[in-house]
């Protein structure tokens, strides 16, 4: 990256006192954390397609060229930047659809931390604040045989856009087609503990003699996709779901009998003699705690493959009518428009912004609540809500909420 404009060369000397450490100049942002100024560049030239960061430190007085952990793809025209404490920037892409707008800059969390640690270098990582409005994900249970991984992959197969697969960690070997990062992240027992020891895990249980586990990634990379997040786990993993905060709804998929199960287990041929045994054991077990548990909302009787899938399209709220996702109301709005100015009272961000249509203009703000940001997965940052206000009207309507 080459010297900073002179623009930012004078302002680094003036030390930006401004309160917020908000400054902008055509196409850069700067704002201040301690000793260093960020100063993030979403280039005026159409040629490039993501923004660029750049850190000055003040005790040195250069600027330190940093590993930045993804980019932000440049759609937006006006952009401003605050800093909302020692670890994060919120970063806000005028014009820009509303789940798009609001990106987090961190540049000092743990995850950052370990960074620099393992590259040796200055590291900051871009993520999403707000994400569109998803449904509630879907745990699906049931003893192995009965159709869960059959039922899902229909239902990813006719709504890709609609539903995301939460990709488990498992000790247990790969089968045969089954591709690590698709299927499972096929994992040492060693590492999951040390990663379920440090809260990455959102459930975990030992399953047929294999530890099995969601993590906290796993469901969010696919509510960042925008996606309603499918669970394939145990009752026990399903227990822990339901005691977790992941609102989510619960489907048990039963077998017609047992005799059925273990041929569609023999039939499928994934399992030796000794694995298949064991299944069967387990089966009982699982299919008494599933009925008896009031874990799960729903039940569905795996007999006729297409009624049972056609059962779960209806439970689930879609039928062949309905092919695109639960649109997120943000996708309507253009916010926060070009030019805006931002301010922070205590834990709000407020985004002011003048409108006119042919009679009127009017003055508009939209409030982000800071206090409902999470910390998430690593790299992660998000939660965000974002209301409008109208502030002639006093009206106040919700225009977004993170689950
Ligand atoms: N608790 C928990 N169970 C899981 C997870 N992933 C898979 N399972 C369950 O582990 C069991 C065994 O899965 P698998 O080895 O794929 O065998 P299959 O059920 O016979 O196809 C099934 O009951 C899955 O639902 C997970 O992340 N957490
Ligand atoms: N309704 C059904 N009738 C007959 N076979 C089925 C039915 N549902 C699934 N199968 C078959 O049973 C086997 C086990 O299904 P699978 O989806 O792997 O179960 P699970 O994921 O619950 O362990 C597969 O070979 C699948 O094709």
């Amino acid at each position: 990256m080459g010297e900073a404009p002179a623009f930012f060369a004078h302002d680094l000397k003036e030390g930006f006192l401004n309160g917020f450490g908000l400054k902008s100049k055509g196409c850069e942002t700067a704002t201040v954390i301690g000793n260093k100024t960020y100063l993030v560049d979403g280039g005026c030239d159409e040629l490039l397609l993501s923004f660029k960061v750049q850190i000055f430190d003040h005790s040195q007085g250069t600027p330190i060229n940093p590993v930045v952990l993804g980019t932000i793809p440049n759609s937006c025209k006006g952009h401003s930047a605050i800093a909302l404490n020692e670890d994060r920037i919120l970063f806000i892409k005028g014009g820009s659809p509303l789940d798009d707008a609001f990106w987090f800059l961190e540049v000092d969390t743990p995850y950052v931390q370990e960074q620099r640690k393992s590259l040796g270098c200055e590291v900051v990582a871009w993520s999403k604040g707000v994400r569109g409005t998803v449904e509630k994900p879907v745990v699906v249970s049931g003893p192995s045989g009965v159709g869960k991984g059959t039922l899902i992959s229909m239902l990813m197969k006719e709504f890709p856009t609609l539903f995301g697969f939460s990709v488990s960690h498992t000790t247990r070997a790969p089968r045969n087609m089954e591709k690590d990062g698709l299927h499972y992240h096929f994992t040492e027992r060693s590492v999951m503990e040390k990663d379920i020891k440090e809260g990455k895990f959102l459930e975990f249980a030992s399953v047929h003699g294999n530890l099995y586990g969601t993590s906290v990634e796993a469901v969010e990379v696919v509510a960042d996709a925008g996606k309603r997040c499918i669970l394939d786990i145990d009752v026990q993993g399903a227990r822990s779901v339901r005691a977790s905060s992941l609102d989510a709804i619960f489907i048990f998929i039963c077998p017609p009998s047992m005799a059925e199960l273990e041929k569609r287990l023999r039939a499928r041929g994934t399992e030796t003699e000794e694995q298949i045994l064991k299944r069967l054991r387990n089966a009982e077990a699982e299919i008494k705690e599933g009925e008896s548990s009031g874990i799960f909302d729903h039940f569905l009787f795996n007999d006729n493959l297409e009624e049972c899938y056609l059962s779960l399209k209806k439970l689930l709220g879609i039928d062949a009518s309905v092919n695109t996702c639960t649109e997120s109301i943000s996708e309507d709005l253009d916010l926060p428009p070009i030019v805006h100015s931002v301010s922070r009272i205590d834990n709000k961000i407020i985004i002011s912004y003048r409108t006119s249509d042919l009679d009127n203009e009017s003055q508009k703000m939209i409030v982000l609540d800071l206090s409902s940001i999470k910390g998430g997965a690593p790299g992660r940052t998000r939660g965000l809500e974002a209301y409008a206000i109208d502030s002639v009207t006093n009206g106040s309507t919700m225009i977004n909420q993170t689950s």
